[in-house]
């Protein structure tokens, strides 16, 4: 059966904090995003994961991104990664990402980091040293279909959310060599992940076979840098223990209603990913 997904299941989900929190107990984000020709990704996956209530979000970032290190939020800690001739080297990536991913209880992985060949060893290499949960979008998704089904299903174990639009979703299937009519609810139980599938509406496939539709979002949020604010968000939550499954929920739905809310106040056609963060600052969750 279709669940669709409504206030009261976002509201039962919100992490609760009390008064013993801290922010290691409120949960750390570990992300890979963004390079030099996505700056834009890196700054706003990092800014809706702390949005969203993370108690810190660790970057680890191409030192060629340094000079534009003021654009990505100030609550944000950049580990820097050296390069060589605009190649990111595997081996301090990896003693970076084992030092924060120890701090941390999610990781996000993918969007704008670019499909440069040694992506493939290095995003392997993350993905097969930690057991956190973890979001996939953007070109981690790519990669992914590059290292192949049987990666997938050997790690994924439940804890990863690939979140696709359509045009990723059948650049993965095409990659498994799969038919692009499969039916990602068979897929999702197959390799042990829960699928976000981006669209109108959006759909979340879970490992035992819920479908959940998401009930708010329109047209103006389809454009660049929205799907990267919802990465970002869905990371947040997940960093704050809720499940994968709930993570997706939550993100979709209040990214879709911030975006009912600016169109029915500005009446225009179009939303930019950064009004998207504005609004959530905002108002959150609305009846
Ligand atoms: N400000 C930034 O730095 C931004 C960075 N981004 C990153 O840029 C990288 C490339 O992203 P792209 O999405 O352009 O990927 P691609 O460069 O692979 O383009 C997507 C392809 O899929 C096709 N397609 C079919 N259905 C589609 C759908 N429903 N939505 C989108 N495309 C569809 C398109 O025609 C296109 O050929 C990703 O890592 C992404 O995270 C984007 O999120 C945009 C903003
Ligand atoms: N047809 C649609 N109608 C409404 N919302 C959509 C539609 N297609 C995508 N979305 C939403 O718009 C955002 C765009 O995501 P995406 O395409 O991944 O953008 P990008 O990767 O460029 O940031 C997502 O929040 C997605 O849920």
């Amino acid at each position: 059966m279709i669940q669709p997904i409504t206030y009261q299941f976002v509201q039962g989900c919100f992490p609760k904090r009390d008064s013993a929190a801290h922010k290691y107990k409120n949960g750390f984000v570990t992300t890979f995003v963004g390079s030099f020709q996505y700056p834009g990704a890196a700054r706003l996956c990092c800014h809706a994961a702390a949005q969203a209530g993370a108690g810190g979000v660790y970057a680890l970032l191409p030192e060629s991104l340094w000079p534009l290190i003021g654009s990505i939020p100030a609550e944000v800690i950049p580990y820097m990664i050296k390069e060589h001739d605009g190649v990111l080297s595997i081996v301090d990536s990896v003693e970076n990402f084992l030092v924060i991913k120890e701090k941390s209880s999610a990781i996000l992985l993918g969007p704008g980091i670019g499909r440069h060949a040694s992506l493939s060893n290095l995003l392997k290499s993350m993905l097969s040293m930690t057991e956190l949960p973890c979001v996939i979008d953007g070109d981690g998704l790519s990669i992914l279909g590059q290292l192949g089904e049987n990666f997938l299903i050997q790690h994924s174990h439940g804890r990863w959310l690939l979140t696709p639009h359509q045009g990723e979703w059948q650049q993965l299937l095409k990659s498994f060599e799969y038919n692009p009519a499969l039916s990602p609810q068979e897929l999702a139980a197959k390799w042990g992940c829960t699928i976000l599938l981006k669209g109108f509406p959006s759909h979340i496939y879970t490992v035992d076979g819920q479908i959940y539709v998401n009930t708010t979002g329109n047209p103006a949020a389809t454009t660049a840098g929205c799907g990267d604010v919802l990465a970002g968000l869905i990371a947040g939550y997940l960093a704050q223990g809720l499940s994968p499954d709930q993570s997706a929920c939550v993100g979709i739905y209040l990214a879709g209603q911030a975006a009912d809310r600016l169109v029915a106040t500005t009446r225009r056609h179009s939303v930019m990913a950064t009004e998207i963060l504005a609004e959530l600052a905002t108002n959150q969750l609305t009846k």
